[in-house]
């Protein structure tokens, strides 16, 4: 399958300095891509050259296999059928929600404008809003008419930068969820931007993390989160924490004991970092475990707590342990470790890549 959307070699310049520099990734048609990243690195930036809005110094973007942006090149951003919700969206004040729907598609029949105002109104829930203003509406359901009024002319790709970011944090999960169903229903390709993993999790098809202009890496969510190739990434995704150890004899030799992995049998003798996230760290309750340590921390998390545990070398890991029997800061358990994947760095310096 041919990329709807695809980047290669981008580079960015604002006012003499380098934004962007030589990202690449591909966005499939009907996926949902997501690029998350520490403030300023460039997301908003890149997000509105694939709109059109700012010009490219070096490589390509390629809409649908077209041509619409290179160092010599920027198709207008009206000929690029792509939808935009970005941080400051705001609905127009004076015109009702159908309305506000119907300004990208009033070149339409009535007939067919109003059908489409219709659909959309149900797929996002507000059947029978359509003569209501804009102050008569919540945050959540302003940010649902936003979206409708995006979506109406049916771009080949939406774009949205921290659509959420006004809203409190149980209502950002649920339209994020919304937000995911409706694009699948209507079979439009999106790339989200923002500072929220759930919501990069919760949404993503495929999700990147960029740094200083540039993507340290692009894959599933999953993928991400399980295999992340740097440090940088390990340490922005998800929770966890960097310990040093030691690959001797195809054994890693750290804080935790001696682990074995199928991973170690290819690596010779050197020094590493290596990523532990919660779920490598079972909590148990045998008086023979081999390693223990001292509950320092714990973090109700409704469905379970994440505990802050100490080693006897003093470093720390985390641990989830059931919502139920909450453990006492002080207390000493057992701790198995299980690395269904474990991630090793070679250096413990966080460099970027070349
Ligand atoms: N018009 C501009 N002229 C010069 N520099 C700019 C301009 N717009 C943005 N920048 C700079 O480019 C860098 C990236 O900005 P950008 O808004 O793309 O970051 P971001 O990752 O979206 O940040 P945030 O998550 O805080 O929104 C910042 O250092 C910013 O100061």
């Amino acid at each position: 399958m041919s990329a709807l959307l695809s980047l290669k070699k981008v580079a960015i310049q604002l006012a003499g300095h380098r934004i962007v520099d030589e990202l690449s990734f591909d966005l499939e048609p009907g996926d949902i891509g997501c690029l998350m990243g520490p403030s300023g690195c460039g997301k908003t930036t890149l997000l509105r050259a694939i709109a059109g809005f700012t010009p490219i110094s070096n490589g390509s973007i390629e809409l649908h296999g077209q041509l619409v942006s290179d160092s010599g090149k920027s198709v207008p951003t009206e000929q690029r059928q792509v939808g935009m919700m970005f941080q400051d969206f705001s609905l127009f004040p004076h015109l009702n929600v159908a309305d506000n729907i119907r300004f990208g598609i009033e070149h339409l029949p009535s007939t067919e404008q109003e059908q489409r105002i219709k659909e959309l109104l149900q797929r996002i829930g507000l059947n029978g809003y359509q003569k209501r203003f804009p102050h008569e509406l919540s945050g959540g359901q302003q940010q649902r008419i936003a979206l409708a009024r995006a979506l109406a002319p049916k771009p080949q790709l939406m774009l949205l930068d921290e659509p959420f970011s006004s809203l409190d944090a149980e209502l950002r999960e649920l339209l994020a969820q919304d937000v995911r169903f409706l694009l699948k229903e209507e079979g439009i390709t999106a790339l989200l931007v923002t500072h929220d993993q759930q919501e990069a999790f919760a949404m993503a098809d495929k999700a990147g993390v960029m740094y200083s202009g540039q993507l340290l890496q692009w894959n599933t969510p999953y993928e991400l989160y399980h295999e992340p190739q740097h440090q940088l990434v390990a340490d922005f995704i998800g929770r966890g924490v960097l310990l040093q150890g030691q690959i001797r004899e195809h054994q890693l030799h750290c804080a935790l004991g001696v682990i074995d992995h199928e991973i170690l049998c290819e690596q010779g003798n050197h020094d590493v970092t290596f990523l532990v996230r919660p779920d490598d760290v079972i909590i148990t309750d045998r008086a023979d475990s081999k390693l223990t340590a001292v509950v320092t921390g714990r973090g109700f998390r409704g469905s379970h707590y994440l505990y802050t545990l100490e080693l006897p070398d003093t470093s720390q890991v985390l641990a989830v342990g059931a919502s139920h029997q909450p453990l006492n800061e002080g207390t000493q358990v057992g701790i198995d470790i299980d690395f269904d994947h474990l991630v090793v760095f070679d250096s413990d310096v966080c460099e970027l890549p070349d």
